[in-house]
């Protein structure tokens, strides 16, 4: 079941890109809540203001007009060094691909948000070590990302996500670059892990495959959240009943 406690709320958000004849309105008056330890996907159509909710609810973006609220404090009043070294803390981000620095071993890679933090090297890629570990990773510490699979690859990703204990992991098409399989064996990772961190995980994502790992699903269209469906059962994928409807 869902938590109750809200941890991330975004009010009344706007975000106009560009202006005059040439202005998108990508966000168009957005309200939503991510809940603790919840997983909530983000899906419709291209264009429809998808990645830049997520972008202004992680503080990449600066809306144009609205507030996003993260544990009582108002992300978008607070100054450019302060919300950077707010996403260092307290959120995590995977992406599609491509994230990984390919001359760094995993371990490096895993524990760069640690030592961005300041934290001395030896014990950042302890702990990095011990994620990697978790997530099936053992005994490749040393290996470079083009020495990886993508999926393996997207798992060191994902240890960088948690390695700093986040309240809040963001993905963007996590499994865009990966084959089905692989990218079903990611999410049950990217979701298992992320609960067990106790942290909330917001998924943008096209792909209603992706979205059945989450325990909610909302719509936008037009810059406009349109729609909003709760998992039956939290502890498996979505009934198939949904996956129908969703697609
Ligand atoms: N940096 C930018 N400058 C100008 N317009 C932008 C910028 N980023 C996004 N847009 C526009 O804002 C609208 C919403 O884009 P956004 O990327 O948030 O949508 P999306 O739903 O994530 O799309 P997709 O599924 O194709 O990634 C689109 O019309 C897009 O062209």
């Amino acid at each position: 079941m869902q938590t109750a406690q809200p941890v991330l709320t975004a009010r009344a958000l706007t975000k106009v890109y560009g202006s005059d004849a040439t202005a998108t309105h990508a966000l168009a008056g957005v309200d939503t809540t991510v809940f603790a330890g919840e997983s909530l996907a983000v899906m419709g159509p291209s264009g429809s203001g998808k990645t830049t909710l997520l972008h202004c609810l992680a503080g990449i973006v600066r809306p144009t007009s609205g507030a996003v609220m993260w544990r009582g404090t108002d992300i978008v009043a607070m100054r450019d060094a302060q919300r950077t070294a707010l996403r260092r803390t307290d959120f995590g981000f995977v992406f599609q691909s491509g994230q990984l620095l390919p001359e760094l071993p995993a371990v490096e890679n895993a524990a760069l948000p640690l030592m961005l933090a300041g934290m001395p090297r030896a014990e950042a890629t302890a702990r990095a070590s011990d994620v990697l570990a978790r997530l099936g990773l053992a005994g490749m510490d040393d290996r470079r990302p083009g020495e990886m699979s993508g999926g393996q690859a997207q798992r060191v990703a994902i240890a960088r996500a948690l390695v700093g204990s986040p309240g809040v992991v963001f993905a963007d098409e996590p499994t865009g670059a990966l084959d089905q399989s692989t990218g079903t064996e990611v999410m049950s990772i990217l979701t298992s892990a992320a609960e067990a961190a106790g942290a909330a995980l917001v998924v943008v994502t096209h792909d209603p495959g992706v979205a059945r790992w989450c325990s909610r699903t909302i719509t936008m269209r037009d810059g406009r959240v349109s729609g909003e469906f709760l998992a039956p059962d939290r502890s498996t994928p979505a009934s198939a009943a949904q996956t129908e409807d969703a697609r």
